[in-house]
């Protein structure tokens, strides 16, 4: 490839010297968004949705602003032609253009492309191998940065370091335990995932509880505590990072659960000081209870907040590499 760029996506963990890089440059643009806005002027990123959103598509196109990007949006799954991922087939049915086709056409006319795509959890080896994603990078030729794959959401790990990071506890190492909640549907391990990797590469110690049969991929929890007692886990916690996620093991089932695991004010009795964080969406009532969400625990709006700023120091970072400054 011509493109230095077209080396470096952002799909995973970084590696921790990078990752703390990426902190530091997201508390930069927090409190100076518009420091860097000639930045990517003359850029353009495309940010192609195969799955809706909220705060990913509306952050990422803020941060590219603040940096002198032009941003498109494109909700591919809603707006634009039914995609084939399958090499050789014969296209007579509901698809109607090639992941190779459209990738190349998307190639020409960004400098830098995202993507958003869930798992099928149904089909675990595809969604093993990223499958859509991996397409896309083969295809586009461009640097890629992942708004959620199957696998992992990175930008939403990057902010919920960066919210950590700004709420660290006085002169000793935070405790973070990441808690399966209860969900209605089948959801994606992705978000779990990459809290895991990110917060165990950032060194933090971590805490992971679920009710037995929704143990994650070990890939992403080696060097985490499994704790199947919820109670247990919470104790003397910092932050409590609240997710749902369906089995991995019998993928992509829900197999029941007694308990209630919904967090509740009571759930932290013995965890006076932890914070509770959560990516959004979130069902009220469900996975967490109004109290907490509304209460002083919740760092749920910070979150959001701070994926402008790991947005924006993902591009800021790309850019760096584009024009080969550092
Ligand atoms: N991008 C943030 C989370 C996206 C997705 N949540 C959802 O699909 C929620 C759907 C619902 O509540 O019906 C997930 O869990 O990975
Ligand atoms: N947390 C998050 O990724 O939100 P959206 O799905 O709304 O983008």
């Amino acid at each position: 490839m011509n493109n230095p760029a077209s080396a470096f996506h952002f799909t995973e963990f970084p590696g921790f010297e990078i990752a703390q890089k990426l902190i530091e440059s997201g508390i930069f643009y927090k409190n100076s968004p518009r420091y860097d806005l000639h930045k990517g002027r003359g850029k353009r990123l495309g940010c192609i949705f195969l799955n809706p959103s909220l705060r990913t598509r509306i952050s990422t196109q803020i941060a590219a602003e603040n940096l002198g990007m032009e941003s498109i949006v494109l909700n591919m799954d809603k707006e634009a032609w039914a995609l084939e991922m399958e090499d050789g087939t014969l296209m007579n049915g509901n698809t109607v253009e090639h992941i190779k086709d459209a990738g190349g056409v998307l190639g020409s006319y960004f400098d830098f492309l995202a993507i958003r795509s869930f798992p099928t959890l149904s089909d675990k080896e595809a969604d093993m191998n990223d499958k859509v994603l991996n397409k896309f990078i083969a295809a586009t030729g461009k640097p890629i940065i992942s708004l959620e794959s199957a696998l992992r959401h990175p930008l939403q790990s990057l902010a919920d370091q960066i919210t950590i990071q700004q709420h660290l506890p006085q002169g000793r190492k935070p405790k973070v335990v990441l808690t399966w909640a209860p969900h209605i549907k089948s959801l994606p391990h992705a978000v779990a995932n990459s809290f895991a990797e990110w917060t165990l590469g950032m060194k933090h110690d971590l805490t992971i509880t679920h009710p037995e049969g929704y143990e994650l991929d070990e890939k992403f929890t080696e060097g985490a505590s499994i704790e199947y007692d919820q109670s247990k886990a919470l104790e003397d916690a910092d932050f409590v990072y609240v997710k749902n996620w369906s089995s991995f093991r019998n993928y992509g089932k829900t197999p029941p659960v007694r308990d209630n695991w919904m967090l509740k004010e009571s759930s932290l009795s013995q965890a006076k000081n932890a914070k509770v964080m959560h990516c959004l969406p979130v069902r009220r009532n469900l996975v967490l209870s109004d109290e907490i969400l509304d209460g002083p625990r919740s760092l749920v709006q910070e979150q959001a907040a701070n994926r402008v700023f790991s947005a924006q120091a993902v591009l800021s970072h790309m850019l760096d590499l584009t024009t080969g400054q550092k």
